[in-house]
């Protein structure tokens, strides 16, 4: 880090903000004065700003090298150490609101707050202060009043609750400022409270009325901020509230020195796009919607063209690595042997696939690839294969999921396609678990067998991750459920190996993500698709029924009888326990008891939860397989990988709360055997919820995924990391398609010329931080 920051510049922000205030600041209205008054005042508690410990992203802290070797050309630049500092190092943050947006938000450093940015599209435009009785109603208004007294009161119809404020405006005029499910105003704000609320004019019962305005609390006199521009809305939390979080931004971009900009001016030029100082003070305080969308762009543009970048270097710096050995000659002949043992032939995808990775796995180069196949295709067989191919040559094989309710499974699993093949404990593979919940002695003796070689094969969760696994000749990482993780841990599991020989990696995943963007999103990783089910299985048959359809007697009748006939059924909730903030949803617990006391007091029906001890969870799943237990009551804890055939019924409650992507996850519990399968979903929301119609009309999950891309909105079940896609923190897939598309090809002409991008150092250090090994790196130790 540069020397001489610590304590440097309380004159020179303090100078600044003044600066501000004389100059009036770039939106002409917004009052530079008033907050280098404020400024000024919470200087004296400055500490000047970031000190060496102060950086807590970690990856700016560290000296990074360039693409050319040199220092980073970024840190040279004034607003550099302002990036990383701690909140509380900012002028007009106090250590409260510091710790709020730690604890509620994670944000720590200003550049966390600069990139939590607001909703899309969730801008309030607000006119000049003004009266209501000169304005009309549908007008955008900030009203400056004062609190004169709160009511609150529960709608039935609706089930919303109210808080409504009588607001006696500076003119003498009063206004009722409404606000839905937000109890803790009145407290916040008592009566005699002066506040703006800025929002749409509306009429209610004669009386004008502000229906959840933004509100600020004034001082005194003091007038409102920045009354014409755009006031954006934050992700923000009952505790930590929008307005508080736009305060924080505000104090930030008030001290805050112009930001360098990354982008060659060429690509910028292209897409009209604003600089990067000017898209973060746009996002933030944009003068109107427009120059948020503006700035939005940029942002959108910048992140997924880092992405890219980001992508191919990984993908050329793989494609340079080799072994470091010729394989080593076949010794055990294992992969043949379970092939020619399966019960039933590879079905033609699975002979593909067997096919692509004999290429990756005989070759020098590392195998880095993504194994897609929906629900029940087959992928397990595909991995075990490739396992049991790096133990013919003499190297050990790792398989890692993503629960341990699914690693014990997928160790079951191995053991039954091993045992038709003479395996014993003195002839053929040593296979072990590893997992979280395993005794301090049995991981010690894992650990030991796994360095000396000892163990073969490996199956674990997260717990192979953690410092102390070392594979003596590490060969295959599979990755399963790759959405669970993500792109660093499937670069630790590979580097968790006492040699120099890079393992073949298999990621393998059942979120089928339409093809164009796994392209886009997986660039460094070659893609194999398993696009067919095994033959024989029949057609799910899938049905949306009312919660409190009189059906649901008839369904529990259904359930009753093909039980009976030996089959089992998985009830799914999406609580554990009942909750009192989402009151009336579901949870396991409850359901389960409803069950056992009534309809299936004479079936037997068992719980499963990720709360469940793990030997707990064991015992049920093994009796749920075996048939002892009929009925499985569970959460989605269900929801990946596990594999009874005998279940053909999934009954899912409360299924709009539930993505579509999980819910064909969920869906495809079942029909994994030759039965006529069953799924149920009970809704209140039977009728018109777009996911249950989409779920209901189709079982192909490329098709199912496209139309997810399409419905998915804000504040839906599901975000990018859910459905397996690197972490964004601005761009949006399902919107921002035509942005992916060029940034993509503007990546591969910007890298075909200057891989390592040495003409445009400020870009390379970008990307450098946001998906360079640095950032993994810090993400490894932090
Ligand atoms: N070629 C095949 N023919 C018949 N059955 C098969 C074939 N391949 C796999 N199976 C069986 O199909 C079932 C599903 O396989 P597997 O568990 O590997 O699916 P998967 O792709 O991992 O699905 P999910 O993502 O849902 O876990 C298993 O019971 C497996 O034994």
């Amino acid at each position: 880090m540069p020397p001489g920051r610590r304590g440097r510049s309380l004159a020179v922000l303090a100078g600044r903000a003044s600066a501000a205030g004389r100059h009036g600041h770039r939106r002409g209205g917004n009052p530079g004065a008033y907050r280098a008054a404020r400024i000024l005042t919470t200087a004296r508690a400055f500490r000047g700003p970031p000190r060496g410990g102060a950086y807590t992203a970690g990856v700016d802290a560290r000296p990074s090298q360039s693409a050319s070797g040199g220092a980073d050309p970024a840190s040279a630049d004034p607003a550099w150490p302002w990036l990383a500092a701690d909140l509380e190092e900012v002028p007009g943050i106090g250590a409260r609101t510091a710790a709020a947006l730690r604890r509620h938000l994670g944000v720590r450093a200003v550049r966390d707050l600069l990139e939590h940015y607001p909703y899309r599209g969730r801008y309030r435009e607000v006119g000049p202060v003004a009266s209501s009785q000169q304005t009309g109603v549908g007008q955008s208004v900030t009203i400056v009043g004062t609190i004169e007294s709160w009511q609150t009161f529960d709608t039935r119809r609706s089930n919303l609750k109210l808080s409504k404020a009588t607001l006696v405006e500076d003119g003498g005029s009063v206004v009722d400022v409404t606000f839905f499910n937000q109890r803790w105003r009145p407290r916040r704000h008592p009566p005699g409270t002066r506040v703006a609320v800025s929002g749409t004019l509306d009429e209610f019962r004669g009386r004008p009325q502000l229906k959840n305005p933004s509100l600020a609390e004034l001082d005194g006199d003091e007038q409102p901020p920045d009354t014409r521009a755009a006031h954006p809305t934050y992700p923000a939390t009952e505790a930590l509230p929008t307005h508080r979080i736009a305060a924080a931004v505000n104090a930030v971009l008030d001290v805050l020195p112009p930001l360098p900009e990354h982008l060659p001016e060429e690509l910028r030029a292209r897409y009209g796009l604003p600089t990067l100082d000017g898209a973060v003070r746009g996002i933030h305080r944009p003068r109107d919607a427009a120059e948020a969308e503006r700035a939005r762009h940029r942002l959108v543009y910048d992140e997924l063209l880092c992405l890219q970048l980001g992508l191919q270097q990984r993908r050329a710096r793989l494609e340079a690595e080799t072994r470091g050995l010729e394989q080593q000659p076949q010794r055990g002949g294992w992969a043949d042997a379970l092939l020619e043992a399966l019960p039933f032939p590879p079905t033609n995808a699975q002979w593909l696939a067997f096919a692509e990775l004999a290429g990756d796995l005989g070759s020098v180069k590392p195998m880095h690839r993504l194994l897609q196949g929906d629900v029940g295709s087959g992928k397990t067989l595909v991995a075990a294969w490739a396992m049991l191919t790096a133990l013919d040559h003499g190297r050990q094989a790792a398989l890692m999921a993503p629960t341990e309710v699914l690693a014990e499974q997928h160790l079951r699993t191995l053991d039954d396609l091993l045992a038709p093949l003479g395996v014993n404990l003195l002839v053929g593979p040593r296979v072990g678990l590893l997992t979280g919940s395993q005794s301090s002695r049995r991981r010690r003796e894992v650990l030991a067998e796994l360095h000396s070689g000892e163990l073969d094969l490996v199956v674990g969760t997260h717990a192979l991750l953690e410092p102390g696994v070392w594979f003596a000749d590490l060969g295959v990482v599979v990755v399963d459920e790759q959405h669970r993780f993500g792109v660093e841990h499937r670069m630790r599991l590979r580097d968790k190996r006492v040699d120099e020989h890079a393992p073949d990696v298999l990621v393998m995943t059942a979120t089928p993500i339409p093809r164009s963007l796994a392209l886009t999103f997986y660039g460094d990783l070659d893609l194999a698709i398993l696009d067919e089910l095994p033959p024989g299985r029949q057609p799910i048959r899938t049905e949306v029924i009312h919660t409190a359809s009189s059906r649901r007697k008839k369904l529990e009748a259904f359930v009753r009888e093909r039980v009976s006939a030996g089959e089992r059924c998985y009830v799914v909730c999406p609580l554990v326990e009942p909750s009192e903030a989402l009151d009336g949803v579901k949870s396991a617990t409850d359901e389960y008891r409803r069950l056992v006391e009534g309809p299936f007091a004479d079936l037997d029906v068992g719980l499963l939860h990720g709360q469940l001890p793990t030997a707990e969870k064991d015992a049920v799943m093994d009796a749920f397989r075996a048939g002892d237990v009929q009925v499985l009551v569970a959460t989605s804890v269900i929801e990946v990988g596990l594999d009874v055939p005998a279940a053909t019924i999934m009954i899912i409650e409360d299924a709009h709360r539930f993505g579509l992507s999980q819910l064909h996850q969920l869906r495809g519990r079942v029909g994994r055997g030759g039965a006529q399968s069953w799924c149920v979903l009970m809704s209140e929301e039977a009728d018109d919820n777009p996911r249950l119609r989409a779920l209901a009309s189709t079982r192909d999950g490329f098709e199912l995924a496209e139309t997810d891309l399409e419905l998915r909105g804000e504040g839906s079940l599901f975000d990018t990391r859910q459905s397996g896609l690197p972490d964004l923190t601005i761009a949006r897939l399902d919107t921002d398609r035509d942005v992916v598309r060029h940034a993509r090809d503007d990546a591969r002409l910007l890298a075909a010329d200057d891989p390592t991008l040495e003409r445009h150092p400020r870009l390379a250090a970008e990307v450098r931080r946001r998906y360079g090994d640095d950032a993994l790196d810090a993400l490894e130790s932090g």
